[in-house]
């Protein structure tokens, strides 16, 4: 039998993360996750939980730049670990459809059985219609793609609002079920049960969906790294935000990051143009990625700069 393949899509900051973590920790499948960032430093690798084996790949997206190191990594994580099944958890700039043909050209070159056996896209209600409207071509076919989606952040909308925002899906990708409860309350064991239901959809649907095009999404987005951030006060690290919010460092569409606050506990924050959170955290290795378009790297730096000695 061959290995089974899930990805789980969705633009930058969605929940795909956080959505892996609760099926992690069901997990019976003997599984490997590989799991990718755009940006040079790893954020999410410390996030997961877990025993799963976990196969970072950073500094780009395995479906356009990367795409000799994800090969590498599907060969070597099928030679070394037999697995039943690998979870792929693309960048959120990342084209599901590339990630197909990737599986493909190995299971017909190197002779590796590879099935993907579903796409599983998750849509931000509340960044959609923004996001579709500045980054249509790829956003389209991760939604395109998936024969099942579930939408995050449904507590913030009406149920006018709600089904308005499913109508539109719906327009795009007319065969996905789309999971019209509030995923983020589920735990790992409701998510598994939903995700079995999808086994039987007929994934040959999804094969029309394979990009065509070698457009290459690092050419419009790029990223910042920063380590070894020395401590922010609370209040700067929110005054940063809104200058984000304002984009006076250039359109930054996610960042996240552990960093060192003045009363010397770490926190880890989350950011998209809607939405910012952080908790504490654990962790204490500092360390912050920016991810947008037209970004403003030296003015960001300062920015980070300027809150060590505030
Ligand atoms: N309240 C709420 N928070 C959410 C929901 N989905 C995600 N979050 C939060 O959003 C933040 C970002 O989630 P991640 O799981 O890191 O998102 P991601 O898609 O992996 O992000 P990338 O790193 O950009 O790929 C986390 O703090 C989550 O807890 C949701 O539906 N409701």
């Amino acid at each position: 039998m061959g290995v089974k393949i899930d990805i789980i899509s969705g633009f930058l900051g969605v929940g795909k993360t956080t959505f892996l973590n609760k099926i992690l920790s069901t997990q019976t499948e003997k599984t490997v996750v590989i799991e990718n960032e755009f940006g040079d430093v790893g954020i999410d690798a410390n996030v997961l939980q877990g025993e799963v084996p976990v196969r970072e790949i950073a500094s780009g997206c395995i479906c356009c730049g990367l795409v000799g190191e994800f090969q590498d990594a599907i060969e070597s994580i099928v030679e070394s670990f037999k697995p039943e099944s690998i979870i792929i958890e693309p960048s959120g700039i990342g084209r599901p459809g590339d990630i197909m043909k990737v599986c493909e050209v190995l299971s017909k070159d190197k002779n590796i059985d590879l099935e993907v056996r579903r796409i599983i896209t998750i849509v931000d209600v509340l960044g959609f219609e923004d996001s579709i409207d500045s980054f249509g071509f790829f956003y389209r076919e991760q939604i395109q793609s998936a024969n099942i989606i579930f939408l995050s952040y449904l507590r913030e909308v009406d149920k006018l609002e709600k089904d308005r925002i499913i109508n539109m899906i719906k327009k795009e990708n007319s065969n996905a079920v789309i999971i019209e409860d509030d995923w983020y309350d589920f735990d790992g064991r409701h998510l598994k049960d939903i995700l079995e239901l999808t086994n039987t959809i007929d994934t040959k649907c999804l094969e029309k969906k394979k990009s065509l095009d070698v457009f290459s999404t690092n050419y419009i987005f790029t990223s910042l790294s920063l380590t070894y951030i020395n401590s922010i006060e609370e209040n700067r690290l929110k005054e940063i935000v809104k200058q984000l919010d304002r984009e006076e460092f250039g359109k930054v569409l996610r960042a996240k990051g552990i960093i060192k606050i003045s009363d010397g506990d770490y926190i880890h924050f989350n950011y998209t143009p809607y939405h910012f959170e952080y908790q504490k955290t654990l962790e204490k290795d500092s360390k912050a990625v920016f991810i947008g378009c037209n970004l403003n790297k030296e003015e960001l730096k300062k920015a980070f700069s300027k809150g060590m000695y505030n």
